[in-house]
């Protein structure tokens, strides 16, 4: 059974001073039954990585660009990401497609560029609230997945997380139902493209909104295999009653299905 996971957006927020909240993560969680991973500043990456050593917390970055290396100033390549003890990297987040005019294209670039660092790529897809409101939602969704993620992707290096933008640090979430129809539609999405079984072994993250009262609920959604959180995520107070409703979630799943 695939290990479900929870990840922790920081996005510009985070200074030395922060790593006390991930040192009360790190010692709630010397092990874990499920995939946990913060993903804090660029600068503050190899610290995060060294104080989280000898815990179940994995360190992720925000962005890489797809060159290894070059010309490319204020950038970050996926190799130094991984020399500075980062095991995975968000891609194609709606505030980089949104702020940084970036592609779909340029997103599966990304992408490609941290699996050849031995890098985890959470590629983000997700519709605006007039694309929603268009009813566009699953035009775009099949969109930005068609494009963003690498024909070579597997279910070992790729995670894709569903972040409809109107979500995102609002407040509002999806309904149940609504997550169900987008998740269940990138799994079929997976699965014409990649088979389905492997399509039945990627895991799809919610993102946007989720906090310690809705995580349970959100979990229990079928096709939902954890989440990405961006505010909730900062203080280890909030972030991990989201880990263990991820958990209970997870032990759920593995009881009915014995
Ligand atoms: O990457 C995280 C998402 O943008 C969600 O952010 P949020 O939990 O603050 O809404």
């Amino acid at each position: 059974m695939k290990r479900r996971l929870v990840a922790g957006n920081w996005k510009m927020n985070g200074t030395n001073a922060s790593m006390t909240e991930l040192q009360q993560l790190a010692a709630a969680y010397p092990s874990a039954s499920t995939d946990i991973l913060i993903c804090p500043p660029a600068t503050l990456i190899a610290r995060a990585a060294d104080l989280t050593a000898d815990s179940a917390i994995r360190i992720g970055a925000q962005d890489c660009h797809p060159a290894p290396s070059g010309a490319h100033t204020g950038d970050i390549s996926a190799p130094m990401l991984a020399d500075a003890g980062a095991t995975a990297v968000i891609v194609g987040h709606s505030e980089r497609r949104e702020n940084h005019d970036e592609s779909s294209a340029l997103v599966a670039g990304k992408a490609s560029a941290a699996h050849a660092s031995g890098l985890t790529a959470l590629i983000c897809l997700g519709e605006s609230l007039a694309e929603r409101e268009a009813a566009r939602t699953l035009d775009i969704i099949a969109d930005q997945l068609a494009a963003s993620v690498p024909d070579t992707a597997t279910d070992a290096d790729t995670v894709i997380a569903y972040e409809p933008i109107w979500a995102i640090g609002t407040g509002l979430t999806p309904s149940p139902a609504q997550i169900a129809e987008v998740h269940d539609f990138i799994r079929a999405r997976l699965g014409g493209r990649f088979g389905p079984d492997a399509a039945g072994s990627f895991r799809l993250l919610y993102g946007g909104s989720v906090n310690p009262s809705n995580a349970a609920a959100i979990f229990a959604i079928p096709n939902v295999d954890g989440a990405l959180v961006g505010g909730a995520s900062l203080k280890a107070s909030d972030f991990s009653p989201i880990i263990n409703a991820l958990e209970d979630a997870a032990k759920a799943a593995a009881s009915s299905s014995t």
